[in-house]
């Protein structure tokens, strides 16, 4: 029997563990925190409980406009957030999640060891557990160590009144002023929730707009209904340092100015944990940062150790994550496989307005990389969106010019997350924009949109639609 050990127990982790047991290989995966990885115990499943219950507070809010009426100035006078609970809650949930990866697992036949591993050569990991230090021989092994929030030197989180998105659960109430400092997705998720729980946000933006990394007609639709709603947002501005002032935080910026506040999070990238792994020992050279350099098989520079998840640095994703640990997995154990692709990748930054993406970006756009045919419908117009009272957002899609495959899309809007779907479809199978519009749709509904969207494009030998 193959012996694989899997180190890190997160997406990239414990799916790979499921197909390398399926395919007959005796799995061994030692995580040190628990099943699920920090995708399930800290990060993606924990935010994405918490902004569930912040987006019933912004509908809450919002009820005015079709004429429900709350008979106070601030919603939080009539609906008490109790952080406390919703916080227990979220906990709660994340740790059941866990636990059911960690039973599902069992079941199949995969031995969990918990404990800290580092690999002594590149045929044997050693897992320091609770017991003492424990030795594993390996015919293959999978690195699928994750990330750890980066610090800014001057700001140490002291998970009270500063804090890294992990410790934010241990809040019992709303902050009174939160400053949340990085504009990624992380940021503006966090800044989104706890602006919905009526929390006073400000969020430092290095750049002129947020979300610097996301298509940008997307992200101006968000920096609007961010300002909108009353958030501070402070542009191009960076912050040097954090620090603990009696019952706040101030946040110094690069250019001398201080920004007061009650509590303060950092959302400003991670680091990849591959230090002290002993990877270089057996050759493998991290890169700049410190990811795990990686093919489109998940292979490193040593032939029988692979890596997968947000280590390598290829796409910061509990999907994408997942994907090159089954690839690992199929491809170690001599499997049928092909290469990880990421053109057909969707994602979607769970922010109110909700901005879903797949396939190609205008950045690669306009970067001349592909030459395509796009429309960008506002989704104001659009029936239901005036039923709910919905004005942001818009659909775009990007097709081939020539055959009208569509290639990518963006939706913006609630629940884009789910709307999306369709254009992933459509862009794994090449489904052209005629064959798209072709289908019907609900009236009325958002997707109705999309279709429309599809629709423009038969005429896609307008040159105001060719980019
Ligand atoms: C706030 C936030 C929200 C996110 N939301 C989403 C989302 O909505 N959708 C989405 O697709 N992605 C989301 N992501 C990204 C997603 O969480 C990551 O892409 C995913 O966690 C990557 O999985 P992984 O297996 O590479 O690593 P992880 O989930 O980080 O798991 C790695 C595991 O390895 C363990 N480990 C590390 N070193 C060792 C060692 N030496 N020995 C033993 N164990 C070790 C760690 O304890 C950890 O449990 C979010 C990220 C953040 C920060
Ligand atoms: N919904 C999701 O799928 C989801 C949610 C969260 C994170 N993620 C993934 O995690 C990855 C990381 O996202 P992230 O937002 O944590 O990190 P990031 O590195 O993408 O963003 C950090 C931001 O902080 C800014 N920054 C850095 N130093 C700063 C400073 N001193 N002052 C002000 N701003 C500063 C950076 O310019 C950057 O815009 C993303 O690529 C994403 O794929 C996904």
């Amino acid at each position: 029997m193959t012996k694989v050990v899997i180190i890190g127990g997160g997406p990239g982790g414990y799916e790979a563990a499921l197909v390398g047991n399926q395919l007959g290989g005796e799995v061994t995966l030692i995580e040190r925190d628990g099943l699920g990885g920090a995708a399930v115990l800290s990060d993606c499943v924990p935010s994405k409980t918490l902004i569930a219950t912040a987006e019933v507070m912004v509908r809450i809010k919002n009820a005015s406009q079709l004429g429900l009426h709350i008979q106070a100035e601030n919603v939080r006078e009539v609906v008490k957030v109790d952080l406390a609970e919703v916080n227990e809650r979220v906990l709660a949930l994340a740790h059941a999640q866990s636990r059911d990866i960690a039973d599902k697992l069992r079941r199949d036949g995969v031995s969990i060891v918990k404990g800290q591993a580092r690999m002594d050569g590149p045929h044997r990991v050693i897992a320091a557990t609770e017991q003492g230090e424990e030795a594993f021989d390996a015919d293959i092994v999978l690195v699928a160590t994750g990330t750890t929030p980066r610090e800014l030197p001057d700001a140490p989180c002291d998970g009270e009144r500063v804090l890294n998105w992990k410790q934010l659960y241990n809040l019992t109430e709303v902050p009174e002023r939160l400053i949340v400092v990085g504009s990624g997705v992380t940021g503006a998720e966090f800044a989104s929730a706890y602006d919905g729980l009526g929390c006073d946000v400000v969020l430092v933006s290095s750049r002129k707009q947020v979300l610097p990394g996301e298509d940008q007609d997307a992200a101006a639709v968000l920096q609007r209904a961010f300002e909108r709603r009353g958030m501070n947002i402070l542009s191009e501005a960076r912050a040097v340092a954090a620090r603990r002032v009696g019952d706040g935080v101030v946040v110094t910026l690069e250019d001398g100015r201080e920004v007061e506040g009650s509590h303060c999070l950092m959302a400003v990238g991670s680091i990849p944990n591959s230090a002290g792994l002993g990877l270089e020992e057996c050759g493998i050279e991290l890169g700049k940062w410190g990811h795990i350099p990686v093919d489109r098989v998940s292979r490193t520079a040593h032939r029988n150790i692979y890596a997968a998840g947000d280590v390598t640095g290829v796409f910061a994703l509990a999907s994408v994550a997942a994907m090159q640990g089954r690839i690992a997995m199929w491809h170690s154990l001599g499997d049928a496989v092909s290469p990880l692709d990421l053109r057909t990748v969707s994602s979607n930054v769970f922010t109110t307005p909700e901005i879903a993406t797949v396939g190609v970006s205008q950045k690669a756009v306009d970067a001349g990389e592909v030459r395509v045919a796009s429309v960008l419908l506002p989704l104001a117009p659009n029936a239901r969106s005036k039923m709910m009272g919905f004005t942001d957002g818009f659909v775009k899609l990007f097709c081939l010019p020539t055959t009208g495959i569509i290639i990518g899309g963006v939706v913006v809007a609630p629940r884009a997350s789910e709307l999306i779907h369709a254009v992933s479809l459509a862009v794994a199978k090449k489904v052209t924009v005629d064959e798209f519009s072709g289908a019907f749709t609900v009236y009325p509904s958002m997707s109705g949109s999309i279709a429309e969207a599809a629709r423009r494009l038969h005429n896609r030998d307008d040159p105001l639609l060719t980019q």
